[in-house]
């Protein structure tokens, strides 16, 4: 199968920092793909170079088989690419269900000159839209809240809610940028479920997270960054039991 999403040779310098430097990786739909390592190995820096929101000065990002090294943004998402953010950016003063309804917009087919006319068509997309956007907090475990003001949810619950937002747009490449931040062991184990479902269906979830056990029990596959290269990559028990990664990063932290 081809990949959905491969990085090739990335490289990208601030000034002197080399903040990556040949990075490669590839990965389909249905995985859950992980990039882990140290504050400034260049996690952040990597999902900025697949999103386009940095360009990356040496190698090649290709989506869906597509060239898009130096596309916008717009036209990565235009083939199925979409992110969180490490610092939740919901809509808080909107209800949970507007909030997944404007990811949605993002996907609605019936053009702008409609709309404006009030045609038909509209109410009827209107119409399938909330109905979608309430599916996804059903599947979000947040069934019940649509009527509720996002910012008055509670944390674990607007992190989910932003993944759903997300998904609204019916992603097939989906970059989670540390979502288990803040959340408490249930919001977490809750999270583990809500990932593990976007995988099974069908979409490629690639994780920047610090949370090593969340990590470990869902990944199918690892990259490990240090100052900006690959340290490894692997399966989970792969790279944790690699001595280079044990001694640079995980030390006695995962079991
Ligand atoms: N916009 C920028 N300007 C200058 N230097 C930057 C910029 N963004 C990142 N860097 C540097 O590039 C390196 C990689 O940073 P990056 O944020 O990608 O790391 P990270 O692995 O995401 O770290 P963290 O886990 O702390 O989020 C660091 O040395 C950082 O200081």
């Amino acid at each position: 199968m081809a990949p959905l999403l491969d990085i090739h040779a990335v490289g990208v310098s601030f000034g002197g920092v080399r903040a990556l430097d040949g990075v490669s990786f590839s990965t389909e739909a249905g995985r859950i793909f992980s990039i882990i390592g140290p504050n400034g190995a260049g996690k952040t820096t990597l999902f900025n170079v697949i999103s386009g929101a940095y360009p990356a000065q040496q190698g090649k990002v290709v989506i869906a088989g597509r060239d898009m090294t130096t596309a916008p943004p717009s036209a990565r998402a235009a083939l199925g690419l979409q992110r969180t953010f490490q610092n939740l950016q919901i809509f808080g003063t909107m209800t949970a269900l507007e909030n997944v309804m404007v990811g949605g917009h993002l996907r609605q087919r019936t053009g702008f000159p409609s709309a404006l006319l009030g045609l038909p068509s509209v109410a009827a997309e209107s119409r399938a839209m909330r109905r979608r956007a309430t599916e996804l907090l059903d599947l979000f475990d947040l069934a019940g809240l649509g009527g509720a003001v996002a910012g008055e949810l509670a944390y674990g619950q607007q992190k989910r809610l932003e993944i759903a937002r997300a998904l609204a747009c019916e992603p097939r490449i989906l970059l989670l940028d540390e979502p288990a931040a803040g959340l408490n062991p249930s919001e977490t184990e809750d999270l583990a479920n809500v990932i593990r479902r976007l995988a099974g269906m069908g979409i490629a979830v690639v994780l920047v997270e610090h949370d090593m056990r969340l990590v470990m029990a869902i990944s199918d596959e690892l990259l490990v960054l240090n100052f900006g290269r690959e340290l490894a990559r692997g399966t989970p028990a792969e790279v944790s039991s690699n001595p280079a990664v044990i001694e640079a990063y995980l030390g006695v932290e995962v079991d």
